[in-house]
């Protein structure tokens, strides 16, 4: 329902010299790739040849639509509040079966230090200047969520400051004692990878799957204008709320994204409750507007080859996403790039920490006073790089428009109209992927909309449909 492609290439579009690297999901080492300056339509069937391409077909719940419940029986690490059952590497008994797992600490035992303690490499004399102590390296905002949630009434105003600071200076942050376990992420990590190793047959359905499907393997392959360069990615997507959806293979994967969903979740709508209230709202305003119970998940794992001589290629282009928030971790190759002040900054994490991404339903359910970050992907040189993208948006039938509140304050006035979430995912992936351009369909400038029409149906060159996130 909100996902569509389109079909006709741009054969007048410059393309470079693709390669497949043979570790990735999809290669077929005897695909032989387009010819350097080849048409789009080369790279379509190139495409095509190592399965990327797939006609909308049937919808693929070959692991069936469990409703979403958490593990509850597994025996948890002690250490690191994770599924790792204890194992032997991590040199401590597993906690008795029976544990809840349906709680996220927020305060976990490896307690990071707050930023203002650390080393910041933009105030190397110690002074943070009108960073206020919370930024990593390049500036990038740090929120400590153990504070956010747990620290006294002035730690808590001071925190959910930054936080709107964060949102409204740059829309990306990284967030710091979440109480995701790193071992989950690692597992969650290995299980895409295994997904993506699996052989051919044995994922068919997924790579057959149609943008609309819950699950989906695909390659993202294409020119960018915007960036004058290829866009080359290989995804797994699923969805994981309102309904859970997850490959039957490999095995170890449902009990791993169950968890990492839910927890993600969990540390989202939370997110989403300080950040209402950064705007001077009730703390519950954003998730009961958007309907946040039924909200909107998506899991993606990315993929990114290398490219020796990466000239030309990226990852993924530039966008924002359609969602409201994103949290993203990376495998330790750096390569995500996000808009701020004009500049695209390469975003490097600091040690335990999770990306944070505005999207666009921040955007227009604030009014425009938070906006959607623009971000992009590199590809590395030598190695592979890899993301896992937890996304949460609105709930799908909610119709999303300003905080009443906020529109009244502004002296602009209401800045978007109102549009069905599902509606604006539809038309934002059924669109050529331009920066954030979609937002046009429902922003109102002087009392004009500027974009009266329907899904704009430019062409995409990826005939998969390809997507930001899903
Ligand atoms: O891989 C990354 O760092 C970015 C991925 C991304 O932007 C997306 O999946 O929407
Ligand atoms: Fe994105």
């Amino acid at each position: 329902m909100f996902l569509s492609s389109s079909k006709s290439p741009r054969s007048d579009d410059p393309a470079a010299r693709l390669r497949l690297s043979p570790s990735s999901p999809l290669a077929s080492a005897s695909s032989i790739p387009p010819s350097k300056g080849g048409s789009v339509v080369e790279l379509i069937a190139f495409h095509a040849a190592v399965g990327g391409v797939s006609e909308p077909s049937r919808v693929v719940l070959s692991s069936g639509s469990r409703p979403l419940r958490l593990v509850a029986g597994f025996p948890r690490c002690v250490v690191y509040d994770c599924l790792c059952r204890g194992r032997r590497e991590h040199g401590h008994p597993p906690v008795p079966r029976g544990r809840s797992s349906g709680t996220l600490p927020f305060s976990p035992p490896h307690k990071m230090p707050t930023p203002s303690h650390r080393h910041c490499p933009n105030h190397p004399k110690g002074g943070h200047g009108d960073c206020a102590g919370a930024c990593g390296g390049d500036g990038i905002p740090v929120i400590d969520l153990g504070v956010l949630l747990n620290g006294n009434a002035e730690q808590r105003s001071q925190a959910t400051r930054e936080l709107g600071q964060a949102c409204e200076d740059w829309g990306f942050f990284m967030v710091i004692n979440h109480g995701v376990p790193e071992a989950l992420q690692e597992e969650v990590m290995e299980a895409c990878k295994e997904l993506y190793s699996l052989p051919r047959d044995e994922k068919a359905d997924y790579i057959a799957a149609g943008p609309k499907d819950p699950i989906r393997i695909g390659t993202g392959l294409f020119y960018s204008d915007v960036d004058d360069a290829i866009c080359r990615r290989d995804y797994m997507k699923m969805i994981a709320h309102p309904e859970f959806h997850c490959p039957a293979k490999p095995a170890k994967l449902r009990d791993i994204a169950v968890e990492y969903s839910a927890r993600t979740r969990q540390l989202l709508l939370e997110l989403a409750k300080a950040i209402s209230e950064s705007l001077g709202l009730d703390r519950g305003r954003i998730s009961e507007v958007l309907n946040l119970e039924s909200c909107f998940q998506i899991l993606v794992g990315n993929n990114y080859p290398p490219y020796a001589g990466s000239d030309g290629v990226m990852g993924i282009s530039a966008h924002s996403d359609h969602g409201l928030l994103t949290l993203l971790f990376q495998n330790g190759v750096d390569g995500l790039q996000v808009m701020h002040n004009g500049q695209w900054v390469t975003a490097k994490p600091l040690p335990g920490s999770l990306f944070i991404l505005t999207g666009d339903q921040l955007e227009i359910v604030s009014n425009g006073r938070y906006k959607a970050v623009l971000h992009r992907a590199l590809v590395h040189g030598g190695q592979t790089r890899m993301s896992f993208v937890s996304l949460v948006g609105p709930c799908l039938d909610a119709v999303v428009e300003p905080v009443l509140e906020l529109a009244q304050n502004d002296p602009q006035g209401m800045k978007f109209r109102g549009i069905r979430y599902r509606d604006y995912m539809e038309h934002q992936q059924s669109s050529k992927m331009n920066t954030k351009a979609a937002l046009d369909i429902v922003r109102v400038q002087g009392d004009i909309l500027t974009c009266e029409s329907t899904p704009n149906s430019s062409t995409e060159a990826d005939s998969s449909g390809y997507s930001p996130t899903s």
